[in-house]
């Protein structure tokens, strides 16, 4: 169970002073979303929504944590503890499902309830969510470049310690990947595993030659070995050939052979013909050495032999872009039996706000299946799919395109009713489907890893004018005020 005060302190405080002040039962609406795509990528992939279920489901403070909070000495009356203790999360939750392609600004999330439970949610939401949506991202990316290919995570070892190591895990297997050297993430989860040897195995024998045979001894139907502990060419690949020779001799087949240092494009098309000369068209060439996205696209240019690669550090670190900078924003007050639309200005237009309980839509074109734009609209809007629709980009207006037989897809789904949740959880392996298939809604231009086409995500006249209308008049107020 997720501990409730994985948070931060200042939720604690602002639910105590709501509280003090009799407002906690306030209702809001807030949505959780992304302002900007990580990796220069033009889609991130959506992950981390089951354990954000997880947390909302069993959110408690327990007795543990109740008397850490009295142990702090704050200002927090005592009767505010008993508050705590039944505390429940009650809200409505919508969200997008996992493995889904997701793009700035629309909301991820969008979370119903009084205005306490809603914020001492926040920093876990925003936690789980940033994590995995990035190493899903960067996962996908790697997928991108190497299709039909195996893809190993190999991260743990560098990882940002265990639950970056198990949920980062999880994430790229939602964003491609075919298995985890992670054996924790493999019991939770059921991601297939793997693993082959490391350097240790090898020096602690007297020879390679021996070291190798020892491993093809226990293995002999799944023997991957590693080829460059002392030189390749010269002794790794003569070697692993040899033991491939005998392992023939039983009726078996070497599996592979891993290279994890050098030259790796040089090297693989070496050694690829070296087994190929030995008859080991079979054996397959894994490559690990501090891989990402941008190796391998430059291995493969320089006609690198890979069939496999083991990813570790770049991948689970998120080394290049290491946050999805992910925000959770009030948008709807609910007053006088109505919900009032709420915005946060800034002087950077792209990090206004947008107003108001909100949905978002996919609009797909009904005779390719590829997606034209998203569409934000106020969530009591329909979309007539009969009728044309008028796309326009929602800072330079003039941009505008109209669509015809299209479908409009809602995205959001609902996930809890008053604190029950009303959402069956996929497995992994239906979420994992879920985002290839997601994947054919796209054109390429959107897809490639490297300055793609920005996909639209537009918003309805009516809530564009909402936004535009509160701007105008909160630009007056503070005028007249001057
Ligand atoms: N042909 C290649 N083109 C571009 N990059 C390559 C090529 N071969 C390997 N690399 C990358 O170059 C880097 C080499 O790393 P580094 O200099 O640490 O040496 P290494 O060969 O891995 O040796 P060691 O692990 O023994 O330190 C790695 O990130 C690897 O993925
Ligand atoms: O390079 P990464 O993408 O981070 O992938 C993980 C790395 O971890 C291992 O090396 P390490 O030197 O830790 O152990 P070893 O002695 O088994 O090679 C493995 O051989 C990879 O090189
Ligand atoms: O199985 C492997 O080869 C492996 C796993 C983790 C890290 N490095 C290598």
């Amino acid at each position: 169970m997720i501990s409730a005060l994985h948070t931060d302190k200042y939720q604690i405080t602002m639910t105590y002073a709501h509280w003090k002040n009799g407002t906690a039962n306030h209702r809001r609406i807030f949505d959780l979303y992304f302002r900007k795509l990580p990796f220069g990528n033009g889609f991130a992939v959506f992950a981390g929504l089951e354990r954000a279920i997880d947390y909302l489901e069993n959110l408690r403070f327990s007795d543990e944590d109740i008397n850490f909070l009295r142990s702090l000495n704050d200002e927090f009356d005592e009767e505010f503890f008993d508050f705590l203790r039944q505390f429940r999360f009650q809200g409505n939750v919508d969200a997008i499902p996992e493995g889904s392609l997701i793009f700035p600004n629309e909301p991820l999330l969008r979370l119903e309830g009084n205005v306490v439970e809603l914020q001492l949610v926040e920093t876990a939401l925003l936690n789980f969510i940033g994590f995995q949506t990035l190493i899903a991202t960067k996962a996908a990316r790697i997928r991108h470049l190497t299709d039909g290919e195996l893809l190993l995570e190999f991260g743990t070892r560098r990882a940002q310690e265990m639950d970056a190591a198990i949920w980062g895990a999880r994430a790229t297997y939602i964003g491609g990947f075919d298995a985890t050297s992670n054996l924790l993430a493999g019991k939770q989860f059921g991601i297939p595993t793997s693993g082959t040897h490391s350097h240790a195995w090898v020096q602690d024998f007297h020879s390679e030659l021996e070291a190798f045979r020892a491993y093809a001894k226990a293995f002999p139907d799944s023997c991957t070995l590693l080829v460059d502990t002392y030189d390749t060419l010269r002794s790794g690949v003569p070697n692993a050939i040899k033991v491939a020779k005998e392992l023939q001799a039983i009726g078996k087949n070497l599996s592979g052979i891993r290279l994890d240092s050098g030259d790796l494009a040089y090297f693989s098309k070496q050694s690829r013909q070296m087994l190929d000369q030995a008859g080991l068209t079979q054996t397959k060439i894994i490559a690990s050495s501090d891989l990402d996205e941008n190796t391998i696209l430059n291995l493969k240019a320089q006609g690198a032999q890979i069939d496999g690669w083991g990813i570790g550090t770049k991948l689970i670190t998120s080394y290049n872009q290491p946050a999805l900078g992910a925000v959770y924003k009030m948008v709807a007050r609910f007053e006088q039996g109505n919900w009032k639309p709420t915005i946060k200005l800034s002087s950077n237009p792209e990090k206004i706000t947008t107003p108001g309980k909100k949905t978002v839509y996919r609009i797909i074109d009904q005779q390719t299946q590829k997606a034209h734009a998203d569409l934000i609209t106020e969530s009591d809007e329909t979309i007539d799919e009969k009728k044309a629709l008028t796309l326009f980009h929602p800072i330079q207006t003039f941009k505008r395109k109209r669509v015809q037989n299209f479908s409009a897809v809602p995205l959001l789904v609902p996930i809890f009713k008053q604190g029950k949740r009303i959402y069956s959880l996929p497995t992994l392996q239906e979420i994992r489907q879920f985002h290839d298939q997601q994947l054919t809604h796209f054109w390429d231009e959107y897809l490639r890893t490297l300055n793609p086409e920005e996909y639209p995500i537009d918003l309805s006249q009516k809530l564009w004018d909402t936004k535009h209308q509160m701007l105008e008049s909160i630009h007056r107020e503070v005028k007249d005020r001057e």
